[in-house]
Order: C-alpha cells, then sequence, then structure tokens
C-alpha cells in the first residue's frame, strides 16, 4: 500500500507526569506514515483527491497543542484515532519522540501502529 507521511512535526505540548513538567510545555515530534491508494491524486494531479499532509498536519497541531496528558503513550493512541476517524485513514504509522526527556539520551517516546477496523 503506498503512503503519505510527515516527518519532524515538532509540537510544544503540556507532557508529563511529574509536577515541574505541569508548568511547563515541551517539544514532541511526530513521524507518521498514513496508508493511502496515491494513484488516485496522481491520476487527476487533484489536491481533492489527496490525504493533504498539510490539512493532517494543522489538525494534529491544534489538538496536541490543546491537550496535557502524563503519558506519551496516551498522546499517541489519540493523535492515531484522530487520524484514522477524521481522516478515512485506514492504517497509521506513528512515532512520538519527547527529545531531552531523558539526561543521555538524544531522544524517548513510542511507537505504535493502529488500524480503522480494529478502532
Ligand atoms: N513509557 C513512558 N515512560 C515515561 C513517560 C511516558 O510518558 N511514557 N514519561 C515520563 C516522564 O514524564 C518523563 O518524560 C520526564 O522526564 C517518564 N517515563
Amino acid at each position: 500500500m503506498d503512503k503519505v507521511f510527515i516527518e519532524g512535526l515538532q509540537i510544544d505540548a503540556l507532557i508529563g507526569i511529574y509536577d515541574w513538567e505541569r508548568r511547563i510545555r515541551q517539544p514532541l515530534v511526530f513521524d507518521i506514515e498514513m496508508a493511502f491508494d496515491n494513484r488516485i491524486p496522481a491520476a487527476s494531479d487533484a489536491i481533492e483527491d489527496t490525504l493533504n499532509y498539510k490539512a493532517v498536519s494543522k489538525r494534529i497541531i491544534g489538538y496536541v497543542s490543546e491537550t496535557g496528558f502524563g503519558l506519551v503513550e496516551t498522546l499517541a493512541e489519540r493523535v492515531a484515532a484522530l487520524i484514522l476517524e477524521e481522516f478515512g485513514v485506514a492504517h497509521v504509522k506513528l512515532r512520538l519522540a519527547k527529545p531531552g526527556a531523558v539526561r543521555g539520551a538524544r531522544s524517548v517516546g513510542v511507537v505504535i501502529e493502529r488500524s480503522a477496523a480494529t478502532l
């Protein structure tokens, strides 16, 4: 299956389990791969036929900016569900990184894959 991807989408968010984390915003980085049949927009050359990565990115930025979960697992799950439900995507792979959260590690986080069929 073809994919549409969004790589390195950085969003500042309220996220974390510790008291000090509840008082600041921290950078999160999303890498997202979404299953999509790109032959249709390729044939029409029409943006309406695409899975519009700009529209998906804007929706995710808006959503994540308003959240305040403790765990990256929770946020990753909600964003994956949003993509499946609102953009008609059948399968999504999402990597959510929290750079700088652990001293000595460049980044930490989670990778999940979800399908609309098993929502
Ligand atoms: N699997 C996870 N482990 C940890 C998380 C998390 O969201 N998922 N969060 C923290 C803290 O918030 C951490 O990021 C602060 O440095 C610790 N472990």
